[in-house]
């Protein structure tokens, strides 16, 4: 039996025993706990390195490792560590990576022109692992975030983010992605109707085969300040995004937008954020049985990670718990910072 804090209570030296009469008990659920092996046994769930997706963050440069200070831990990789952390995800076997860029302000504008130039740090990220690890999955996030000047996912004018408008831009995003090499387009801006376009754009220039993972219900949260630290975006985002991402307080608008996307040709959903919105990851699984993921975001990695740090925590094991919690809801996998440690102790324990 692995022991890892000490002896358990039950082999400590015998102490005298209170006594008290005996419960008329004929069930017992504590039988079931009692021993490592009967644990095991009736284990119902389990986190498995092929349900984790690792989103790395991708700046300009070489032999770049620059710390993100609100996510402990995560960095900011130039192409060429990408491509080392991409080995590392090979070595460890998780699945798929997902890229998000820091692109250069000079680059940003009030169109976020620079998310359809095919030469854009993300592009060229995807060729440098596709070129070296043709087998591992990459996934690319789109929306107009990262490069425009105002740090909103769509085009804005008069204070609106104009949805159509916005649709014709990130279908040719995710063309250029594709033609990159991307395996998984997900969009991740929350405009209506963009999931069908996108599927119309890949399919009419020939990529029927790159999936789509929808960011179907994704909420208006404050989990998500850290990744705009990391992506550069936070300073310069004028208002919030409560006019296309979801309230915090609704459920079954969820199962409405779920529903939407997939009519639209979503092969793959996913709730976001994470630990706070289990019950739609729940809800969602249950009402269409379709592979439904959970981002574990940044401000969820931010509060696990500190604390860790802190000492207040056993990082690896709230980490883990945290994981697990994802595949209790019915989550199929789960994008997730820790993912390489998470894969690290799997391996490990074998
Ligand atoms: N549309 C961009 C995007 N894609 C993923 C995240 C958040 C991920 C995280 O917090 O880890 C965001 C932030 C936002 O919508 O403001
Ligand atoms: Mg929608």
């Amino acid at each position: 039996m692995a022991i890892k804090f000490g002896r358990p209570i039950e082999m400590r030296d015998p102490a005298p025993r209170p006594s008290a009469p005996a419960l008329d008990l004929t069930v017992r659920p504590r039988r079931n706990r009692k021993t490592e092996w009967a644990r095991r046994l009736v284990r119902e769930n389990c986190v498995t390195t092929d349900d984790l997706i690792w989103p790395l963050f991708v700046v300009e440069g070489s032999n770049q490792r620059v710390p993100i200070p609100s996510m402990p831990g995560v960095e900011r990789l130039s192409i060429d560590q990408v491509v080392r952390a991409a080995e590392r995800a090979v070595r460890l076997e998780i699945p798929c990576l997902a890229l998000f860029p820091y692109t250069d302000p000079t680059l940003r504008d009030e169109h976020g022109t620079e998310a359809t130039n095919a030469e854009n740090l993300v592009c060229r990220t995807v060729r440098a692992i596709k070129n070296e690890f043709p087998e591992l999955g990459v996934l690319c996030d789109v929306a107009l975030d990262p490069f425009t000047s105002h740090g909103h996912d769509g085009l804005i004018q008069d204070g609106c983010i104009l949805n159509d408008e916005t649709v014709a831009v990130l279908v040719r995003q995710s063309l250029v992605q594709a033609e990159a090499g991307c395996d998984v387009i997900a969009p991740s801006d929350m405009m209506d109707g963009r999931i069908g376009a996108i599927r119309a754009g890949l399919d009419a220039a020939g990529f029927q085969d790159v999936q789509i993972m929808a960011y179907a219900a994704k909420y208006a949260s404050a989990f998500y300040g850290p990744f705009r630290d990391a992506i550069g975006s936070a300073k310069a985002l004028t208002g919030d995004k409560r006019t296309y991402q979801m309230d915090p307080a609704n459920t079954d608008e969820a199962i409405r937008e779920v529903e939407l996307d997939l009519a639209e040709g979503a092969d793959m959903v996913m709730v976001k954020p994470g630990m706070p919105y289990l019950d739609i990851v729940r809800r969602v699984k249950e009402t269409f049985a379709v592979p439904t993921f959970a981002y574990q975001v940044s401000g969820e990695y931010a509060m696990i990670a500190a604390a860790a740090n802190n000492g207040w925590l056993d990082g690896e094991r709230a980490m883990m718990e945290s994981l697990l919690g994802f595949k209790r809801a019915g989550a199929d996998g789960v994008l997730t910072y820790f993912a390489p440690q998470a894969a690290e102790k799997l391996k490990k324990q074998g």
